[in-house]
């Protein structure tokens, strides 16, 4: 293998930068020569991409975002798109593919592979919800960066007696919301994956008032409905006057925090060692503390599930 590709595709997390980083070096420490294409699988069918050296990767580890750029790509979808791309990268002599994203990402590498193209995956996103990999790059410095929007709310609520509703993200997962509500001590934490119970909510802050709490905190992943939503609900069945606020991408945003970088470099490595190797189809995981090689389909077979030790601390813990 002589040239390879890398990729930053759906939304971006803070670490790709430092994973793009690590790829980019310790291919050419080998010998290869590095293809970077701009705008996920939108530039790989553009033909939209630079070749990158060890001095191009310099003075970004530390920043957010992605240098590559990342987009969503419909054309992608579609087999007639992945057939052009996986010519596009044979014609340039380019074997293997480096590409830094989610679940989704990840099937648009596997089509390629089913093309003969060695793809290898790095789990790149902020919302932690890829199975057989304890952590995905971004979702610890998004944890702390919506950690500390929320300890500036509960100064607000606890100064005004006030029920505050803080939306944070998560489509079909509650990792952030989950790891947030037991760091901030929320009194309730609402996600994707158990089934929402207006009653129950109800009964809960209204025990927490009786027992002499005069402000609480109900963090919100996106998943389960909009924090309006939730605020127009409560006040309709319970008569509670919440203020709500949504953090929307600023968790996406910000420097990576020192184990997503050390992540993403380890990561990094690994993928260009599978490719070295002959591999394909895998994805670089983090387990136990020991970065390995997983096949790449897991990441969409399998479902992450919530820790239920978590969720049952919130529950111990917010009397
Ligand atoms: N089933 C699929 N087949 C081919 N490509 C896909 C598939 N699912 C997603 N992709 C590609 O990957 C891109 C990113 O996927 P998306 O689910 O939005 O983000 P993520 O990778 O973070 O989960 C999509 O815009 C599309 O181009
Ligand atoms: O920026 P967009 O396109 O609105 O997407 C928002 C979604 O992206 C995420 O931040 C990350 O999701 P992906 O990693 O699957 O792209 C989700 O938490 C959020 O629901
Ligand atoms: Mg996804």
């Amino acid at each position: 293998m002589k040239k390879i590709a890398i990729l930053t595709s759906g939304g971006d997390a803070p670490g790709m930068n430092a994973a793009i980083r690590a790829v980019t070096r310790s291919a050419i420490g080998r010998g290869l020569t590095v293809y970077g294409f701009m705008r996920g699988y939108e530039g790989l069918l553009d033909r939209d991409f630079r070749v990158l050296s060890a001095r191009d990767v310099g003075g970004i580890i530390h920043r957010g975002g992605t240098i590559l750029q990342t987009a969503r790509s419909d054309r992608f979808m579609e087999s007639f798109w992945q057939d052009r791309a996986a010519e596009f990268l044979k014609e340039e002599g380019i074997e293997g593919l480096v590409v830094i994203g989610g679940d989704g990402s990840f099937r648009g590498a596997a089509e390629l592979a089913k093309r003969g193209i060695s793809v290898v995956g790095v789990p790149g996103t902020i919302d932690n919800d890829i199975a057989e990999t304890d952590l995905t790059i971004g979702f610890r410095t998004a944890v702390e960066t919506a950690l500390d929007a929320v300890k500036r709310l509960r100064d607000t609520a606890s100064s005004h007696d006030r029920l505050f509703i803080v939306e944070v993200m998560g489509r079909r997962s509650g990792f952030i919301a989950l790891e947030v509500g037991v760091a901030s001590g929320a009194e309730a934490v609402l996600v994707p994956e158990v089934p929402f119970s207006l009653g129950m909510l109800n009964d809960k802050l209204h025990a927490a008032r009786k027992k002499g709490k005069t402000h609480s905190l109900i963090i919100l992943a996106e998943g389960v409905m909009s924090a309006q939503e939730l605020k127009t609900q409560l006040k309709d069945t319970g008569g509670y006057e919440a203020r709500v606020t949504v953090l929307g991408h600023i968790q996406r945003g910000g420097s990576p925090c020192s184990v997503d970088i050390i992540l993403a470099s380890q990561m990094g490595k690994c993928a260009v060692d599978a490719l070295l190797e002959g591999e394909t189809a895998v994805m670089a995981a983090s387990r136990c503390g020991k970065v390995q090689r997983v096949p790449l389909s897991w990441s969409w077979e399998r479902r992450k599930l919530l820790d239920p030790d978590l969720m049952e601390l919130v529950e111990v813990l917010s009397i």
